[in-house]
């Protein structure tokens, strides 16, 4: 028996491609926010995920496994691995659809362990959508993008408004945010015009 959630995406959902101002194949993603623990510079012990687009318009992230990750001894903390899922698969939704979205629903298989010092790559795609709703799913290899499949994963994502964050979060790390999106949108700018001046 399959305990996974059957008929992804479900029969409601309708193909969905990435918005017309969603970055090209071949660019890096930027973390979107220096204090995420998924992919924020700030947070020493934090995954440090690395997330760009790929000819296909999957979104490829790597996240090495340090000692600080560990659950068994020499693998993987399984917690932390559904972390490194769940901020590939939403750096997935937001870059491609340019939407602010939450993750409300995350399955994750996992398929074989992951040794500390190995090097996760996981490809995720979008999956279809209906109304606020997101499916997408992503695959994890050992150390290759052709490496052995490790996690499997899938998520439903919902759109939300600017109020979700503002209601709940904290004002002065949205301030810090705002201000770090302000930057690197300058700095995208900047780069655009060095390449097409
Ligand atoms: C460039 C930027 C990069 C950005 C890169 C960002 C990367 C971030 C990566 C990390 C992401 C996170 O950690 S996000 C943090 C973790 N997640 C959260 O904190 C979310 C907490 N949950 C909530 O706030 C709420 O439950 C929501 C927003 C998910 C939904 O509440 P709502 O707005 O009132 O809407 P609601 O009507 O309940 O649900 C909308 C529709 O979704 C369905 N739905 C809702 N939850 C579920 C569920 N668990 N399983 C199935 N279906 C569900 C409902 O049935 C409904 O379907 P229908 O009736 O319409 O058919």
């Amino acid at each position: 028996m399959s305990s996974r959630t059957e008929n992804w995406p479900p029969a409601d959902a309708e193909p969905v491609g990435p918005h017309p101002d969603a970055p090209a194949p071949g660019t890096e993603l930027s973390e979107h926010y220096a204090e995420c623990f998924g992919c924020g510079h700030e947070v020493e012990l934090g995954l440090h995920l690395r997330s760009a687009v790929a000819d296909d318009m999957s979104v490829v992230s790597t996240f090495t496994v340090r000692k600080d990750h560990q659950g068994a001894p020499g693998l993987a903390h399984g917690g932390l691995l559904a972390c490194a899922f769940d901020e590939a698969l939403g750096s997935t939704v937001g870059n491609l659809l340019r939407t602010p979205t939450v993750t409300a629903r995350l399955e994750t298989d996992f398929v074989r362990p992951v040794p500390v010092g190995s090097t996760l790559h996981i490809a995720a795609r979008l999956d279809g959508r209906s109304g606020r709703k997101t499916y997408v799913s992503a695959e994890g290899r050992l150390d290759a993008d052709d490496g052995p499949v490790a996690l499997r994963a899938r998520a439903l994502f919902v759109t939300v408004g600017v109020d979700h964050f503002t209601t709940h979060g904290d004002p002065d790390a949205i301030e810090k945010f705002r201000q770090t999106a302000e930057a690197e949108a300058a700095a995208a700018e900047q780069r655009g015009w060095d390449v097409n001046p």
